[in-house]
């Protein structure tokens, strides 16, 4: 069973790893850390010579998991033709996902990334991105934060789950984006089909989810195949997930009539391109997929690291308090605040630390076309999944030296090309660092994630101190499909006074 004489076989040729069943394989082992699953691996990825182990368990695909940067730069880059999505990905998704640019791959893929990246360009950022961040952020997010902070005077617990805040608001900025403004001038109003849709997206997403992460597949697929259970109810949200999206394009061609057309928006070039109505359905929920959860997660785990790290909070508090922009107050936001954010690097700094120990997509697969064999040596069977694990990477003192599982934002702005006045983080590879992904394939949201989570935690930050209401507790982060931090943050907000006191 052992691949290399340097990669480890979790069941077999690992020296800690127990004595495992010739025929079960991992079964039992991996049954038993299910629930552990990211520091057991992280834990078998640490102690293998080359940072990469197989899994070979009856019922499932042979698995090779990596956290080893040159493995991963030749499955995202060297060999990115032989490491497709592939079909056991984007049948476990497709319920959800459809032929959306997440699950596609080949042809497919390239036409829609292609189509996609204008949503991206600095034009898009400045014209449409900016603005939805400021409308968001003044209609909910900061009126959400200052009745906390009023509440906070009068009760002595009031406290607000900012993840929730978050999520409600990273939904809400990238259905402006990606469906401009989506007929809010009709008669029946937006705010209940939004609704609708995000309560059926978090139930679908989490099914789905629990599919990718169950020990054996053939249980799902009996229960899809019988229409019982998770699997109905999966059936069930899907319709109404289909339905909501169908009615807000159906709105965003109404408005586009109306206003006389000429509109930027992806639904708009989408149906100018040609694409029929199911597949830009199945776009926008991509879109959401991407858009939503990400920035939020790693918002939710900066804010508990702030009040943690409070040095580090003071040091971001005053490069945001130099910058002299007001994001929310006298509407700059999309001009001359967006190139303030651009030049804050400690908060990028900080931002990059958060995501590099709590990752929004922990762990990330594809499945070989093709026999191969990965720079360390480990043979790849066609057909085998290979994961690489960003969460694991974040962690491994091979990377990142002896102080790997400390926060500290400042080895970002020490690499050599950002203490010459790069970015904060330049110099360090997108293989040691794959939160983005890396290669052809790399996130094409990440200019305007990064965007975006610098503008919440400015227009937080300046006005708002928030405290972890339960600062004592080490939060749990739970995978899925994008992570998340269990049982939401609950905070205490206060109001800064104008020197960044409160
Ligand atoms: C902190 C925030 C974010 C992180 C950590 C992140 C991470 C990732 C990762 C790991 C992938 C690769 C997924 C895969 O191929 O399996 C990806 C792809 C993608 N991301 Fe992001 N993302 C973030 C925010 C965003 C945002 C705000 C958008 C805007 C819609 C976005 C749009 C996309 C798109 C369209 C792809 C698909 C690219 C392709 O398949 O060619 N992302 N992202």
């Amino acid at each position: 069973l052992l691949a290399t004489r340097r990669t480890s076989n979790v069941c077999s040729g690992h020296r800690h790893a127990p004595r495992s069943h010739p025929v079960l394989g991992c079964l039992v082992e991996f049954y038993r850390n299910r629930r552990r699953l990211l520091d057991w691996y992280t834990g078998l990825l640490a102690a293998s010579p080359s940072q990469t182990f197989v899994v070979e368990r009856l019922g499932a695909r042979r698995t090779v998991v990596t956290a080893n940067p040159a493995n991963v730069e030749h499955i995202l880059k060297g060999n990115f033709g032989n490491y497709p999505k592939g079909k056991p990905f984007t049948e476990t998704l497709g319920d959800l996902l459809g032929g959306g640019i997440f699950n596609v791959d080949g042809e497919p893929w390239r036409a829609q990334r292609k189509l996609v990246s204008h949503e991206f360009t600095a034009r898009a950022l400045r014209e449409r991105v900016g603005p939805a961040l400021d409308a968001e952020a003044r209609a909910r997010l900061l009126p959400a934060l200052d009745a906390a902070a009023d509440a906070g005077g009068e009760v002595a617990m009031a406290f607000v789950d900012v993840q929730e805040l978050l999520r409600q608001f990273a939904f809400n900025v990238i259905c402006r984006v990606s469906l401009g403004s989506a007929g809010d001038d009709e008669e029946t109003p937006l705010l209940p089909v939004m609704s609708r849709l995000a309560s059926a997206f978090d139930a679908a997403a989490a099914i789905v989810a629990r599919r990718g992460a169950a020990p054996v597949a053939a249980v799902w697929k009996a229960k899809r195949a019988l229409g019982v259970g998770s699997e109905r109810r999966l059936r069930e949200e899907m319709a109404v997930i289909h339905g909501a999206i169908t009615e807000l394009i159906l709105r965003r061609r109404r408005c586009r009539a109306r206003r006389g057309g000429g509109e930027d928006d992806l639904v708009s070039r989408m149906a100018a391109a040609g694409y029929g109505d199911e597949v830009i359905r199945d776009m926008v929920i991509s879109f959401i997929m991407a858009g939503r959860d990400t920035t939020s997660s790693a918002l939710t785990w900066f804010f508990w690291l702030m009040t943690r790290h409070r040095d580090v909070e003071a040091e971001v508090l005053r490069e945001i308090t130099d910058e002299h922009h007001d994001l929310a107050g006298d509407g700059e936001v999309a001009g001359v605040g967006l190139d303030a954010l651009r030049r804050m690097r400690v908060l990028h700094a900080a931002l990059c630390e958060t995501m590099r120990l709590y990752p929004p997509v922990a762990w990330d697969s594809k499945h070989a076309a093709e026999g191969d064999v990965l720079p360390d040596g480990t043979v790849v069977g066609p057909g085998d999944r290979v994961t690489y694990f960003p969460y694991g990477m974040g962690r491994m003192e091979a990377i990142w030296g002896a102080d790997a599982s400390e926060f500290r934002p400042w080895r970002w702005l020490t690499s050599p090309a950002a203490a010459h006045g790069g970015e904060a983080g330049d110099g360090v590879s997108a293989f040691e660092f794959p939160v983005f992904q890396g290669g052809p394939r790399t996130c094409l949201g990440k200019e305007m994630a990064f965007l975006q989570m610098k503008f919440v935690a400015s227009a937080v930050l300046r006005r708002f101190e928030l405290r972890a209401v339960e600062e004592s507790r080490e939060p749990v982060f739970v995978p899925l499909l994008t992570a998340h931090m269990a049982g939401g943050l609950n905070v205490t907000v206060r109001r800064r006074t104008k020197g960044g006191t409160c």
